[in-house]
């Protein structure tokens, strides 16, 4: 069976908020919403890309980072389960992960970890294969964890797995927003196109965010973009935004070597004023709407008062 499509029905036979999953860790969680208060503003946004090692944990954790900067609470989770390195990128040591989570060991809470500059990441685990083959269950019994947290970002930022699996898929039609990072090579392109036609043929995903990653300007990256949103437009009902680009520098290199964010060790080199450009450019986006949610999705449960709560 097509592994899309079996998730496709899988998911349609989940819309029904009873039939789901009960996030683990559940605690008087939907107290704010029973107490008749809007819950504040949270933007979703998956970072995702198709391809491995175009820049999909660069982009979270520096983009994350540069929002933090900027003034807004941030958390990142490390959805590459199994494989999550977002905590070795920001030098920390998790003595939990998602997994713990999902056993009902502990909330989504116990998880955060503070990283530089107030960033918050929730760690995806790593070298447990269980959470690398986790069933659509277990991603919506994450997602919806989300709406358990007492105070709730402003922005979550979820940093996905390459290739083109049942948890991308999920994480991405679970955000407000899908970033994708593409670089200028044949595959990260044809990658790219792949992902956006599963997610908008089978996930009702229109808009996309395009970043390019490792260019050496502005008018590569708007060439990447040409490039990728061409085909698109010709092929499939969808939007692709430009929505910014970062440079190939060296420094961030060197800052991933020292475990650390470019934005926070070297705010000045190119890279870091790019990114800093880009949460900018996220500042911007459209608020997202709650009200009338019928997918699973991250703070779905958030709804406006006018709409009930
Ligand atoms: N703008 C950049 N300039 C220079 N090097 C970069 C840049 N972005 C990413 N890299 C390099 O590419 C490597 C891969 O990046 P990263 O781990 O973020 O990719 P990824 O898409 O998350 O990979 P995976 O899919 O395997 O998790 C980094 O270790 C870094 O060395």
């Amino acid at each position: 069976m097509d592994q899309a499509w079996g998730l496709k029905n899988m998911l349609s036979a989940m819309v029904g908020r009873q039939e789901l999953p009960p996030a683990p860790g559940h605690q008087a969680s939907s107290l704010l919403a029973a107490a008749g208060q809007p819950r504040p503003r949270c933007h979703a946004i998956t970072v995702a890309g198709g391809k491995g090692g175009v820049g999909k944990s660069t982009v979270a954790v520096n983009l994350g980072m540069s929002l933090s900067m900027a003034g807004h609470e941030v958390m990142l989770l490390d959805a590459d389960m199994g494989l999550a390195n977002v905590d070795v990128l920001l030098g920390l040591a998790p003595s939990r992960h998602i997994g713990h989570l999902l056993d009902g060991e502990c909330g989504l809470e116990d998880l955060l970890l503070t990283a530089p500059r107030g960033l918050q990441v929730i760690p995806g685990g790593s070298g447990a294969r269980r959470l690398a083959q986790l069933d659509s269950n277990g991603h919506a019994a994450i997602i919806r964890a989300f709406d358990e947290l007492t105070r709730p970002p402003q922005y979550l930022l979820v940093d996905t797995a390459a290739g083109l699996t049942d948890s991308v898929a999920m994480f991405a039609a679970a955000a407000d927003d899908v970033v994708l990072v593409v670089c200028d090579e044949p595959a990260s392109i044809t990658d790219a196109y792949a992902l956006i036609k599963v997610l908008s043929r089978d996930f009702g995903v229109r808009r996309f965010r395009m970043v390019a990653n490792m260019v050496r300007n502005e008018g590569e990256a708007r060439q990447l973009h040409h490039k990728l949103s061409r085909v698109s437009d010709r092929f499939l009902e969808v939007v692709i935004n430009f929505s910014g680009w970062v440079p190939h520098d060296e420094r961030l290199r060197q800052a991933i070597r020292r475990q650390s964010a470019v934005v926070d060790l070297w705010p000045s080199s190119r890279s870091a004023l790019a990114f800093k450009q880009l949460a900018s450019a996220v500042d911007t986006w459209a608020e997202p709407e709650r009200a009338g949610h019928d997918r699973i999705a991250f703070f779905g449960n958030r709804v406006t008062p006018a709409a009930g709560y």
